[in-house]
């Protein structure tokens, strides 16, 4: 059984809870705060509400989730123990020290600390090869990353093993290869953080202002190439070279204040606060929450069509994930050919819904178009095949919208080959939430040639393959309302 524990159920704990219980990790959660399970059960009620539509394939089932008295309960059996306590640097260190008598000597203690060394926090611990940072990003469901710190008091052999659960639970973890204050990513912030206090205080522009130029600008940018790939594009044909010497004497002008940080005067936090107030204190902080979740997702989902940054962690996660849930794959995989296949199972994520508040009718055929492409994988029509100029075109399509699907319901598509004869496959797919039956897809596929572009026979594999799975699936009963037209009369 994977355990995780933590330690400190804030605003970064309850992310964390969050992230391995929903990746189907048990979760023993140890804050002394009377509140903690309500915070928790509210940051949790946003991840299961976001997370799962991150997702091609259905997240695992969730693990178990408890609350503890104290910390020497919390990390019993735990192989990951997340330390999420204030940024006191004495407080980490006690709580370690205490830890250390309790939890087991093998498992892991992640720091989520935002800017000490991980030698800090190991100076007075009985055991320091236990612990390192993983300095996660908020809302820690959703991001990916998480800077993980080492030192060389932690063993090689532990590192990888980090790397592999935070991988495991879809994580990108950033090994920081020399510690430092703030490791890598909180350096940036800061000194964005503390440009953007001056822009305030100097009266420049208003926080509204500060974000608007964020947002509508460089942080669509950096959030999928980074900075420097950016600015490499930015330099036009000649790249970086020329970028540089075009900007590089900007670095002499006074483009920044960076150097100086601004007296952090009562004066100054009003002024912050009551700007941030303006902008947006008519919405709740769990409000603003759910639409930086629902931006995310859309944001990351739209980078995992393009297979790129942190697109591409969450498409090698769902392939873990697919495998891991056993989805099928090949002939092979199919463990009663005479039953429909399950070819989709999936949550419903937040860019498939409409005005309507449930799920748009072109996802139904988003739905049943990948329950199409994974049949086509499994009789042998996969890339590869495709590649040497062989492929199927849909030729004709009926749906059924039966029964609605909300946000994160769980879907899944049953897909049976009705009749494969020569170049035509005849596909059914039914789509179901648990017992309910939602949308049936009924679609004929013509195998063609991608070279002429015309219909062809397919290979000797598929056409068998289809034969098979078309008469073991024989003898169930016709599907409710297969070759149905529009009937309505005029
Ligand atoms: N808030 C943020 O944006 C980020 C914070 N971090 C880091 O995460 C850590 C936690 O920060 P937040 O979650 O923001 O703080 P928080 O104030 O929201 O949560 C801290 C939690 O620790 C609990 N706590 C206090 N003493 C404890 C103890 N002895 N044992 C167990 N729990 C105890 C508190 O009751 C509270 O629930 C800090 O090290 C911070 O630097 C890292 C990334 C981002
Ligand atoms: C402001 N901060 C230093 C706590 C930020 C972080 O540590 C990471 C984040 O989520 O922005």
């Amino acid at each position: 059984m994977k355990t995780a524990a933590i330690i400190g159920g804030g605003v970064i704990g309850g992310g964390w809870a969050a992230r391995f219980l929903l990746n189907g990790w048990d979760v023993r959660v140890f804050d002394p705060d009377p509140e903690a399970t309500r915070k928790i059960g509210e940051v949790l009620d946003n991840a299961r509400r976001s997370l799962p539509g991150l997702s091609d394939t259905a997240m695992p089932e969730e693990g178990r989730l408890s609350f503890h008295e104290t910390m020497s309960e919390a990390v019993q059996g735990a192989q990951w123990i997340q330390e999420s306590v204030p940024e006191r640097l004495e407080l980490k260190q006690k709580v370690y020290q205490t830890l250390q008598e309790h939890c087991d000597a093998g498992a892991i203690l992640g720091s989520s600390t935002s800017g000490f060394k991980p030698s800090e926090l190991q100076g007075c611990a009985s055991r320091p090869e236990q612990i390192m940072v993983a300095h996660p990003f908020n809302p820690v469901y959703l991001m990916p990353l998480v800077e993980l710190v080492p030192t060389d008091k932690n063993p090689p052999e532990m590192v990888e093993k980090a790397k592999e659960i935070l991988t495991g639970v879809g994580m990108f973890p950033l090994h920081v290869r020399k510690e430092i204050d703030a490791h890598i990513a909180d350096r940036f912030l800061e000194a964005v953080w503390r440009e953007a206090l001056w822009l305030v205080k100097d009266g420049i522009a208003t926080t509204e202002e500060i974000d608007e130029a964020i947002r509508m600008g460089f942080g669509i940018r950096w959030a999928q190439m980074g900075l420097f790939d950016t600015y490499r594009v930015a330099g036009g044909e000649a790249g970086m070279k020329h970028f540089m010497a075009q900007f590089g004497p900007a670095l002499e002008w006074p483009w920044t204040k960076l150097m100086d940080v601004p007296e952090f005067t009562d004066e100054l936090v009003d002024l912050i606060a009551g700007q941030s107030d303006a902008q947006s204190g008519h919405m709740s902080i769990r409000e603003m929450e759910r639409i930086r979740d629902n931006n995310i997702v859309s944001m990351m989902r739209a980078l995992k069509a393009q297979d790129f940054a942190s697109g591409a962690v969450l498409n090698a996660h769902d392939k873990r994930l697919s495998s891991e849930a056993g989805m099928v794959r090949c002939m092979a995989d199919i463990a009663d050919p005479a039953q429909p296949v399950v070819t989709v199972a999936r949550a419903v994520p937040v860019d498939w819904l409409d005005y309507n508040g449930h799920m748009t009718e072109s996802r139904y055929l988003h739905a049943f178009a990948d329950a199409t492409d994974r049949l086509m994988e499994i009789v042998g029509c996969d890339q590869e095949y495709i590649a040497t100029g062989g492929s199927f075109f849909t030729a004709e399509t009926h749906i059924r919208h039966i029964d609605e699907a909300h946000l994160g319901a769980r879907i899944e598509v049953r897909t049976r080959v009705l009749n494969a004869e020569g170049k035509k496959m005849h596909v059914w797919h039914e789509m179901y939430a648990g017992d309910r039956l939602l949308a049936t897809g009924e679609h004929i596929l013509i195998h063609v040639s991608l070279e002429t572009r015309r219909p062809a026979p397919p290979s000797e594999e598929i056409a068998e393959n289809l034969r098979t799975l078309a008469a073991a699936q024989a003898g169930l009963p016709a599907p409710e309302g297969v070759g149905r037209h529009v009937g309505q009369p005029r």
